[in-house]
């Protein structure tokens, strides 16, 4: 039965989705990482494809960019089709000290200057927490080589506008990275009952833009962050 943004059946859909900002990145992940990828879904170019990885199905969609985007592919995926659980796998710009251009980002938590949580519990701010188990497997996932920092994010409504001293305030209290969708997808699987976790690659850093990846670079290099993604969601 096609919901108003995924034109497909239940059962079209893994149990296990990733879920990249970029519907190009979908496809490209799906192209690289899924036997037999098949396209389940093309409702406004928002690219989902399900297939198999090592003989276990495996879901990839887009999800747009901002927290009202992936707030509507999460409850459709979670309501409609089945799925339990929704691995982000993104970017984002890098706030604290150290948090190196390239780098992995597993965010344990999300705050948020976004109203939509604040209306989930009357008088309550929400606390948007990843999956413990599936947090557990993608930094379990990492090997020595690999740069991953796991810890909270911050998901911002805008992209081009930052009060004055938000960002320097974020970098004392040792967040992350800044990226806009995490804390409604942790809420909406909370609401539902399901898994979530995001995996981020660090893109740029909002305060040293020396090292800044380019466009495509932002939509070709993920490899560790797709590999911790991958552990988790098969976890
Ligand atoms: O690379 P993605 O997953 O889209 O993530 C980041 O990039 C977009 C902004 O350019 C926002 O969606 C932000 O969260
Ligand atoms: O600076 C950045 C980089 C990626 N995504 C964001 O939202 N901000």
């Amino acid at each position: 039965m096609a919901t108003p943004h995924i034109d497909a059946e239940p059962g079209d859909f893994a149990p296990a989705v990733l879920m990249p900002g970029d519907p190009r990145r979908a496809q490209r992940i799906a192209e690289q990482l899924l036997d037999r990828p098949r396209l389940v879904t093309d409702v406004r170019g928002m690219l989902g494809f399900t297939g198999q990885v090592d003989g276990r199905p495996l879901s990839v969609m887009g999800s747009g960019m901002g927290q009202p985007s992936i707030s509507i592919y999460a409850t459709e995926l979670f309501r409609v089709f089945g799925v339990e659980r929704i691995i982000r796998v993104g970017t984002c710009g890098g706030i604290a000290d150290g948090v190196e251009v390239g780098s992995t980002v597993v965010a344990l938590g999300a705050h948020t200057d976004s109203a939509m949580n604040q209306q989930r519990i009357p008088g309550i701010n929400f606390s948007a927490v990843a999956s413990f188990g599936l947090a557990r497997a993608a930094v379990e996932a990492a090997g020595p080589g690999d740069r991953v920092h796991v810890g909270t994010v911050v998901s911002r409504d805008h992209f081009y506008f930052t009060p004055a001293g938000q960002s320097e305030a974020l970098a004392a209290y040792g967040v992350l990275g800044v990226e806009m969708e995490t804390a409604a997808l942790y809420a909406v699987a909370a609401e539902f009952h399901r898994e979530a976790l995001t995996v981020l690659t660090v893109s740029d850093h909002l305060f040293d833009h020396s090292s800044d990846m380019t466009a495509q670079e932002r939509e070709t290099t993920f490899q560790t962050s797709l590999r911790l993604a991958v552990a988790a969601a098969l976890s």
